[in-house]
């Protein structure tokens, strides 16, 4: 049987009164590709910070690579892109190969010096995701989807199992989101690595995903990408409580 990567058992969570997450089971195997989907506030967020141990839930149990999260050191095997990742002040004084380099800091420890090799990493995880012309400039004075691009080299640069990324094309242009897209599926394939990604495009977890978890506070599904088209319209008029009409998105990926 493939490696739990993530799994999720039962779990529970409230913000002080509010309840936010109610008895959620979700597992990652080795290699996949889970999209997590859900109307605004039903919990993607949270959940993405429980499963990096984060916040700790009120009831049940979550293991990251087999050990209990809370417990999990291993932080480089995970790499993290959050939804305000890109919200980066313009005048921002550092280049790209500066923000990507301080993905090593976690590993190396923030006053150890760089060395040749480690710079070498950070110019192939630059060059991973197409930024290598932009590595001296400045983060400011790049676009939105390139300053995302810089966060996933920076996420990359620990040669993480596993990447996690929470809706990381708000504010993208159509381009610029196809071709992360196409970049995340390259990733997928060729590298193998195991992702999990946020996102309010339906259309993309219809075509690019493996698994798709739809959440309201409660799983609405889990199950593989084939079933959720077959059955789309069902689960998320259940899971968002109106009917809504999917837009067909072709993500040529
Ligand atoms: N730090 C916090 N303190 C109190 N309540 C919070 C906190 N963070 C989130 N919430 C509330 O918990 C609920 C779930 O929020 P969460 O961010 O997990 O949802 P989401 O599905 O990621 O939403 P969106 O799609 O809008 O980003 C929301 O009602 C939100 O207002």
């Amino acid at each position: 049987m493939s490696e739990k990567i993530i799994e999720i058992k039962n779990v529970h969570f409230a913000y002080e009164h509010q309840k936010v997450l109610d008895g959620v089971d979700l597992t990652l195997l080795k290699g996949e590709f889970l999209g997590i989907i859900g109307p605004n506030g039903s919990g993607k967020s949270t959940l993405v910070k429980l499963m990096l141990g984060l916040l700790k839930p009120l009831k049940g149990e979550i293991t990251l690579f087999g050990e209990p999260v809370r417990q999990f050191k291993t932080r480089s095997r995970v790499g993290y892109v959050s939804q305000k990742s890109n919200s980066f002040n313009r005048g921002f004084p550092a280049t790209v190969r500066e923000v990507v380099a301080s993905g090593l800091y976690g590993r190396l420890g923030l006053f150890r010096r760089m060395k040749k090799a480690d710079w070498e990493r950070v110019d192939q995880a630059i060059e991973q995701v197409g930024l290598s012309p932009f590595a001296g400039r400045n983060i400011g004075k790049l676009s939105g989807g390139q300053q995302q691009r810089a966060f996933i080299a920076r996420a990359l640069v620990s040669d993480p199992d596993l990447l996690i990324l929470d809706e990381p094309t708000v504010g993208i242009d159509v381009k610029s989101v196809e071709e992360f897209y196409q970049l995340l599926a390259d990733l997928h394939r060729n590298k193998g690595l195991s992702l999990v990604l946020v996102t309010h495009d339906i259309g993309v977890v219809t075509t690019c995903v493996d698994r798709v978890a739809c959440l309201n506070k409660r799983l609405f599904f889990h199950g593989d990408s084939q079933d959720f088209r077959e059955h789309q319209h069902e689960i998320l008029s259940a899971a968002y409580g109106h009917e809504i009409r999917v837009i067909e998105h072709h993500h040529h990926v």
